[in-house]
């Protein structure tokens, strides 16, 4: 099991990774309906640039409450395949939504420094209930990808929403903690003089500080640290979005490597929805694997959503302690987001 899981990774990031430059295994067609909301947005605009770029997308849709006629007449001008609209406010997220096979939501704002992504709930929540609302009603069949903060409560958001409207299926929602692999592939790699791209380093837990778990006894190629060592980059890699919100000192938080992160998530569920064998991917969903209602490990992704919880694996004892630490924080983040959506109208 561990050698077969290692090669699906191992060939999930290669594809995963090229999102500029590949082909998808099954055809090179484009056959599917992506839709980014809040495309206007400092994640919504590149990650739309590459989107625009990746095999599969015959059409690229683009939401927001502002902006998004610009965004989409400059996007439409590239010479590849995706026809690209642009779609502004609620009363144009039908039309928008509508035939969509995935979506990916980075709609809200963003920290500046001294905040904490659980301060963007009471601005980020309505957002997400509000475009979860949406999505159940013209696309519940959709792959949904949240990337709005804070993840660890606006999937639980997202989901009661779903509920609410009758979509019982949540196979298909994830939070988007792509970045948190990619930000691990890239320090371990420099730190141990690895060539990235071979480098996969699974994360599991939530998406905010000490919820963030690098599993790094599991890093393919096999790494090790001594305690000291494994503790400051594990520390590195738990509050590298911190890092980048001081450097931007008031100017916003990551977007350049998230638009990277979260296309490279899209372009993983384009691969499982044309059927691609061995689509891996880490995301925040409903979980039964530890113990809090939704928790990020490895999936395997099919045409239906995800196909396997694939778990934690086999954990360092440090590792444990870390899942143990992070527990009561991932329940509270799940409890508001349950407690919000059940009151929302
Ligand atoms: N999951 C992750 O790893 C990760 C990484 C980086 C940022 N984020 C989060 O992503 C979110 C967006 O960050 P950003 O830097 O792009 O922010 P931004 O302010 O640059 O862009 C947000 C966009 O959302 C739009 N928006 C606001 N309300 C909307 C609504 N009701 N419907 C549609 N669009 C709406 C805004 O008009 C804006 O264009 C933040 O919550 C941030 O914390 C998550
Ligand atoms: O740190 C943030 O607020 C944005 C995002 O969650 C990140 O990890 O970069």
């Amino acid at each position: 099991m561990a050698a077969s899981l290692t090669r699906l990774v191992q060939m999930n990031k290669m594809t995963g990774l090229s999102v500029l430059a590949r082909s998808f295994s099954v055809s090179n067609q484009s056959n599917y309906k992506v839709s980014v909301l809040g495309a206007s947005g400092g994640i919504g605009q590149p990650m739309s640039l590459l989107l625009k770029q990746t095999p599969g997308v015959k059409h690229l849709a683009l939401y927001d409450i502002a902006h998004t006629p610009g965004v989409a007449a400059d996007l439409s001008h590239i010479d590849t395949a995706a026809k690209v609209t642009g779609h502004t406010g609620p009363d144009e997220i039908g039309e928008c939504l509508t035939g969509c096979d995935v979506v990916v939501i980075p709609a809200g704002v963003p920290r500046k420094p001294g905040m904490t992504r659980d301060d963007l709930f009471t601005t980020n929540a309505s957002i997400v209930a509000e475009l979860s609302k949406a999505c159940a009603k013209y696309c519940p069949k959709a792959f949904i990808c949240i990337i709005s903060n804070p993840v660890n409560s606006t999937v639980p958001i997202c989901c009661e929403m779903f509920k609410k409207a009758g979509v019982n299926d949540l196979g298909k929602v994830f939070g988007v903690s792509t970045l948190d692999i990619v930000r691990s592939n890239a320090f371990v790699a420099e730190a141990k003089g690895l060539d990235v791209s071979s480098v996969n380093v699974p994360v599991i837990g939530g998406h905010a500080g000490i919820t963030i778990i690098p599993v790094i006894s599991q890093c393919q190629p096999s790494v090790t640290f001594d305690q000291a060592a494994l503790e400051a980059i594990t520390t590195r890699i738990q509050d590298a979005g911190t890092e980048v919100v001081k450097a931007k000192a008031g100017a916003g938080s990551a977007t350049l490597s998230m638009a990277y992160a979260g296309a490279r998530f899209a372009a993983s569920a384009l691969d499982a929805l044309s059927g691609k064998e061995g689509v891996v991917e880490c995301a925040f969903v409903p979980s039964d694997r530890s113990d809090t209602k939704y928790f990020s490990t490895q999936l395997v992704l099919g045409p239906n959503g995800i196909e396997s919880n694939l778990g934690t694996g086999k954990l360092s004892a440090y590792e444990e302690s870390l899942v143990a630490a992070c527990i009561p924080e991932l329940q509270a983040s799940i409890k508001k987001g349950e407690e919000f959506a059940k009151n929302y109208n």
